[in-house]
């Protein structure tokens, strides 16, 4: 049986805000530090261990991640990080509050935006200072990987590349693997992992700060998953 845990970072300041965030690089509010440090203490005291972890390469999963090893006293184990597990990418609603943009555009073309597997946010225009391509972290990256907007479709393409090549691997060499990342990147995990349909992954949400845990067969199809203190 292969091990691998998910989960998505604690509360950040514009989940507090209600604020489209994707690849804004902002930290944990109090209670996202406490949501990290809990699960961490979860994993413990239920006997979990890890090999390897994987995050991207925003502060919000990378602090999480860190509490959880702090927590654990995995400190040591060796980190992935991978701009392919940063959060969908919001393009030009990035900052923009959710309900005061669903009081502008209304409810139902923000559930689109959010929720749709295929429908792509309004872009960001290339000279938008919340351009990817302005920021060093991504400077080694093709042009063309550097999102302006994604929707679920494109966030699941930009992961299933890091699951082939170095998740998939590690687990079929029988490490224990812990990955921390966002709401979205998580969506498409599970999608591909447990393959929920296009309409169905739209009711699929994932909480804060709460160890999803997969257990898979040796091909890495899931024998189950399931929240772990969530009954
Ligand atoms: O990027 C964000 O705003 C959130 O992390 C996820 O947003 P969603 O619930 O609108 O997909």
């Amino acid at each position: 049986m292969k091990q691998l845990v998910l989960i998505r970072h604690g509360e950040s300041a514009w989940n507090l805000e209600n604020r489209f965030t994707g690849w804004a690089d902002v930290d944990l509010t109090p209670k996202g530090t406490e949501q990290a440090l809990a699960a961490g203490e979860d994993l413990r005291k239920a006997g979990y261990e890890f090999d390897v972890a994987y995050t991207s390469v925003l502060r919000r999963a990378i602090r999480t991640l860190w509490h959880v090893q702090d927590a654990m006293d995995l400190m040591w184990i060796p980190v992935v990080h991978s701009w392919r597990l940063n959060e969908r990418h919001y393009g030009a609603l990035t900052g923009l509050n959710k309900a005061e943009t669903a009081a502008e555009y209304g409810d139902e073309q923000v559930h689109i935006w959010r929720r749709s597997y295929d429908v792509r946010p309004p872009l960001l225009e290339t000279r938008d200072e919340r351009n990817p391509q302005h920021d060093r972290r991504y400077s080694k990256l093709a042009t063309a990987d550097i999102p302006l907007g994604e929707c679920l479709k494109d966030n699941v393409e930009r992961v299933l590349p890091l699951w082939n090549e170095s998740i998939a691997p590690a687990l079929k060499a029988g490490k224990r693997v812990l990955l921390v990342a966002h709401g979205n990147s998580i969506r498409s995990l599970i999608k591909y992992l447990d393959q929920v349909s296009d309409s169905d992954i739209m009711e699929i949400n994932v909480p804060n700060g709460v160890p999803l845990v997969y257990e898979l067969d040796d091909n890495l199809k899931p024998i189950k998953h399931f929240y772990l203190n969530q009954g």
